[in-house]
């Protein structure tokens, strides 16, 4: 017999979710809309490919390397494959920046949107079957519909945003999303082959006692990361560190937590990209209540200079993240 106190009742599909978001603030004609269907559906064929990524040879590195000098796993290639096929199919898009193409995707020119995807998230832990994700945002463009994109279109601030999300391919499949109206996660159901609502107007905790960070490159922080790292210690804070972006922010989001990627001897600005991982996350957090900084600088403020930008991030509970720049000096 069903126990009633774990059966919960299915309720709003992602589909009907969108509907009426759409019709309530009108924030779109119905190409957002379509947008954030054509990923959704993107990362069922995504989830699905990693669910037997062991099985059917899809695992480890292809052998090349992407723009920023990395090695290309196989699941990074094939998975942006299937995010481009279902945006250039959809047609809202006009143009696509991907961690994985050195240039800018041009699609079509009659669509009023640029995306910025990082199709997979957490690169290193693909061959271990520890959780990964996808990291997008989506932009209007500024030019013209019906003409060629420019840079202008391509380099936006974050705080420009339509929208942003993420899926998470954890113990299960999550759609984390804003379009500025709050964020709203649904739960991927792979039998019935639907996501369905089941965090909604999720909100970060102001404080938090989880802090994420690479700590064995503790030597080469600088002195304010130091003493932030010596202030967690002191504080008995846990610390934890998957080493997938998606899924350290996932959990310090819905626990309270702080996730930090500041220079290193090995990456001097950071390690992590402006425009396809940052601003996502940056702009999820802001409508969650918390905050996403350089230490120095809001993130969403931030002006790209280049399309493959590396910035340092700490990102998560509201005073955690004003703890690190009190450190900065801020
Ligand atoms: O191994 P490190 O240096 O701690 O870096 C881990 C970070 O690098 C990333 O894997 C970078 O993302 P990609 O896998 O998309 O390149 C983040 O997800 C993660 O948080
Ligand atoms: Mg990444
Ligand atoms: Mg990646």
């Amino acid at each position: 017999m069903e126990d009633s106190r774990i059966a919960l009742p299915i309720g709003t599909t992602l589909d009907r979710y969108i509907k009426k978001k759409q019709d309530e603030f009108q924030y779109a004609t119905g190409e957002l809309s379509q947008l954030l269907r054509d990923i959704a559906l993107a990362g069922k064929v995504v989830n699905r490919e990693i669910n037997k990524a062991g099985l059917i040879n899809i695992v480890g590195p292809i052998g090349a390397q992407n723009v920023q000098g990395e090695d290309q796993q196989k699941l990074d290639v094939l998975a942006n494959i299937r995010f481009i096929r279902a945006l250039t199919k959809g047609g809202e898009a006009c143009a696509i920046i991907s961690e994985e193409d050195e240039e800018i995707t041009d699609l079509n020119n009659d669509g009023k949107y640029v995306i910025a995807i990082d199709p997979l998230d957490g690169s290193s832990n693909i061959d271990v079957n520890v959780s990964i994700g996808t990291i997008f945002s989506i932009y209007r463009r500024v030019t013209p519909v019906g003409t060629p994109i420019t840079k202008e279109d391509v380099m936006q601030k974050g705080n420009e945003q339509a929208a942003a999300g993420y899926l998470l391919y954890g113990s299960s499949t999550m759609l984390v999303y804003t379009t500025g109206h709050g964020v709203n996660g649904f739960t991927y159901e792979p039998s019935l082959g639907e996501y369905f609502l089941s965090h909604p107007n999720m909100s970060i905790p102001e404080n938090g006692k989880i802090y994420s960070i690479n700590e064995g490159s503790y030597s080469s922080f600088s002195t304010p990361v130091k003493s932030y790292v010596n202030f967690c210690k002191e504080n008995s804070y846990s610390g934890r560190y998957i080493g997938s972006l998606v899924a350290d922010f996932h959990r310090n989001l819905l626990k309270g937590g702080i996730y930090m990627y500041p220079p290193t001897a090995a990456s001097p600005n950071g390690k992590l990209r402006l425009l396809y991982e940052c601003n996502a996350l940056a702009f999820i957090v802001e409508q969650a209540g918390g905050s996403a900084s350089t230490g120095e600088q809001r993130i969403l403020d931030l002006q790209p200079e280049e399309l493959h930008q590396r910035t340092p991030l700490f990102i998560g509970s509201k005073n955690m993240v004003s703890k690190v720049e009190e450190f900065y000096g801020v």
